[in-house]
């Protein structure tokens, strides 16, 4: 069930860095959030916080609060696993497990969480190959490896396997810029259909991918090398891209730097 993500004041370091400073940004459910802005301002690491991923890498740590429909995601006793089983992610270069079969890729995060029911994981891999729009595609070669699909359907693979355990919030770090023109409007159109059912948050550095699919657009950059990247301006997609507050916005948008 898509719900709706409040972030305040985050403040993200890794070790003695500090990476992000004082985000606070609200994403509405049933859509999609796209990230821009310039390489090293922190896209990346901003969505890793949002399902608790940052913290994986030793030294890591996030200060401020992201809640998830009211509930603080790093408030205490909130296990970590369990914030990444409902809030999913898809990387960019798609990481399937090669030797797996495609029907077992798909139910893997399940498997892991103790279901078992044949005739059940197959019902769920059936439809979220359909829900990731790969299901025609593959549905006679289900048994056979993951890692034997094209680089577009290996990241619909990893659409369907994040899909699979119903999260609330998809997050996605880039997930065309591995893909060819053809893949990548297939996953434009797909996220189109998923955020009926989900919140979607993408980090992209294709401007016209931001303006095509998302409804709202957060622009973050930093002051110099060392600082520490900060959100400049996030608005409706349609008024970031026409009229944008912030000339640094503007500037950034309009190709003049970045
Ligand atoms: N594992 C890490 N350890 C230390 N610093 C890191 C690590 N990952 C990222 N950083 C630093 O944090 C800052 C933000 O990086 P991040 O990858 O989030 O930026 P980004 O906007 O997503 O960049 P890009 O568009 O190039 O992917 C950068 O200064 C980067 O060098």
């Amino acid at each position: 069930m898509a719900k709706r993500l409040d972030i305040k004041d985050l403040n993200i370091y890794y070790g003695a860095f500090h990476a992000v400073k004082d985000v606070s940004l609200e994403v509405s459910p049933r859509s999609i959030t796209a990230f821009i802005g310039p390489s090293g301002c922190g896209k990346s690491t901003v969505l890793r916080t949002l399902n608790r991923m940052h913290e994986v890498t030793p030294g890591a740590y996030a200060q401020g609060k992201v809640l998830l429909d009211g509930e603080d995601i790093y408030a205490k006793g909130i296990d970590p696993v369990s914030v990444r089983s409902t809030i999913g992610m898809v990387f960019q270069r798609p990481n399937p497990f090669p030797t797996m079969s495609i029907r077992d890729n798909v139910v893997a995060g399940l498997k892991l969480q103790g279901m078992r029911n044949k005739a059940q994981l197959d019902d769920v891999a059936e439809r979220s190959l359909k829900g990731a729009n790969l299901w025609e595609e593959v549905k006679d070669r289900l048994d056979k490896p993951g890692g034997g699909l094209s680089g577009g359907q290996q990241q619909r693979l990893c659409i369907a396997r994040a899909i699979a355990v119903s999260p609330d919030v998809l997050l996605m770090d880039e997930p065309c810029s591995a893909l060819d023109p053809i893949s990548t409007l297939a996953i434009e159109d797909l996220m189109g259909e998923l955020k009926k059912e989900y919140t979607i948050v993408i980090v992209t550095h294709n401007m016209q991918q931001a303006a095509r699919v998302s409804d709202q657009t957060a622009f973050f950059n930093l002051e110099g090398v060392g600082q520490p990247g900060q959100l400049v301006e996030i608005n409706d997609t349609e008024t970031m891209f026409s009229n944008p507050l912030k000339q640094e916005t503007e500037d950034y948008i309009s190709g003049r730097f970045g």
